[in-house]
């Protein structure tokens, strides 16, 4: 079925306790021009939940879904994960798939899109970590799944599910991480965001109004991002009558902290203030369609 010998679980990581905050975030932000005031921020959002990020745990998750998934469909591949900015770090799991005998892996990202943040650096992380390692195995992306029933119809589920929680006529709020303006790949992401929300929103609420908007932004105030920022929008929506918003987070995969915090928190707060009701759909997560992704993609590759 695939010529690949094993499966790469590629994520961002994320700390285990309070004693990794900061360490984690200056992985993070090497080099990256984060004015200090707003890690310190970030840092207090990982405080809130004991220095733990949730993004550990969901990978594990997801993980052991992937592996149930090749077991009920006969894939015999070992399935190993990685991370970019914590342990288990990419370089350390690439040399135990060398000692393994991994010739040729297969990375599942866990960020579904193009663009500098959420393809490319993701790329320079597989190069990074093989040059580490010498004899290291081959390892090739899989494709870009923002457009993928996999992908999609987890959001189709959870969008309705949130409208459902709320009175009759709430607004679908699509949110994404936004980037630098600046950032290489930008308006493709921006256009494969766009797509990938109008799908979700034709097929949760045929015909009805929604927005994109951007969340957990971090580069210095004068510098452009993609606007507007969720809690700025909450703003406008109540000024134009809307009372109740649903926010799908259609830029992640799980519930990691820039759902539990920037969302869960501080947007529901904002709207809490405005008087909006709020309600927050879930992400793929470990949702079996979701965890049948690599199997598909694997199938398309040679
Ligand atoms: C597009 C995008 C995604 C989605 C794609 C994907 O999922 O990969 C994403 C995901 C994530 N971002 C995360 C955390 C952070 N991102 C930061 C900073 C930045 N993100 C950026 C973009 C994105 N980020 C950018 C352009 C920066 C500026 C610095 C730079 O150019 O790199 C910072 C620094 C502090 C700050 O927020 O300023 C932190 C702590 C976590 C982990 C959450 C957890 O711990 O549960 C996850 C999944
Ligand atoms: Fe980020």
């Amino acid at each position: 079925m695939t010529s690949y010998d094993a499966l790469l679980l590629l994520s961002f990581g994320g700390p285990e306790g309070p004693e990794d905050v900061i360490p984690f975030l200056e992985n993070v932000t090497r080099g990256r021009n984060i004015p200090r005031e707003r890690l310190e921020e970030v840092g207090e959002h990982y405080y809130l939940f004991g220095g733990v990020s949730p993004i550990n745990r969901l990978c594990r998750e997801l993980k052991s879904a992937i592996e149930a998934d090749f077991a009920a469909h006969g894939l015999d591949l070992p399935v190993y994960w990685g991370n970019r900015n914590w342990t288990p770090y990419l370089a350390d799991t690439v040399r135990q798939m060398k000692a393994d005998g991994v010739r040729r892996a297969a990375a599942f990202v866990t960020s579904a899109y193009s663009g500098y943040s959420t393809n490319d650096q993701y790329l320079n992380d597989i190069a990074r970590a093989r040059e580490e390692v010498p004899g290291a195995p081959e390892i090739d992306k899989l494709p870009v799944y923002c457009d993928r029933p996999g992908f999609i119809d987890p959001f189709v589920d959870a969008a309705k599910d949130a409208l459902s929680r709320l009175p009759e006529g709430a607004r679908l709020v699509f949110t994404a991480h936004s980037v630098p303006l600046s950032q290489p790949g930008q308006e493709l992401y921006v256009a494969e965001l766009e797509q990938a929300a109008r799908t979700v929103a034709d097929r949760a609420a045929p015909g009805a109004p929604w927005d994109l908007v951007y969340q957990s932004r971090s580069g210095p105030p004068g510098q452009p991002w993609l606007e507007p920022q969720i809690t700025d929008h909450l703003e406008n929506l109540q000024g134009k009558g809307v009372r109740a918003v649903a926010v799908v987070p259609i830029g992640f995969v799980s519930d990691h902290m820039e759902v539990k915090y920037d969302l869960d928190v501080e947007a529901a707060e904002r709207a809490a203030g405005l008087g909006l009701a709020f309600a927050r759909a879930a992400t793929p997560g470990s949702d079996p369609r979701f965890a049948a992704l690599p199997r598909h993609l694997l199938g398309e590759t040679r």
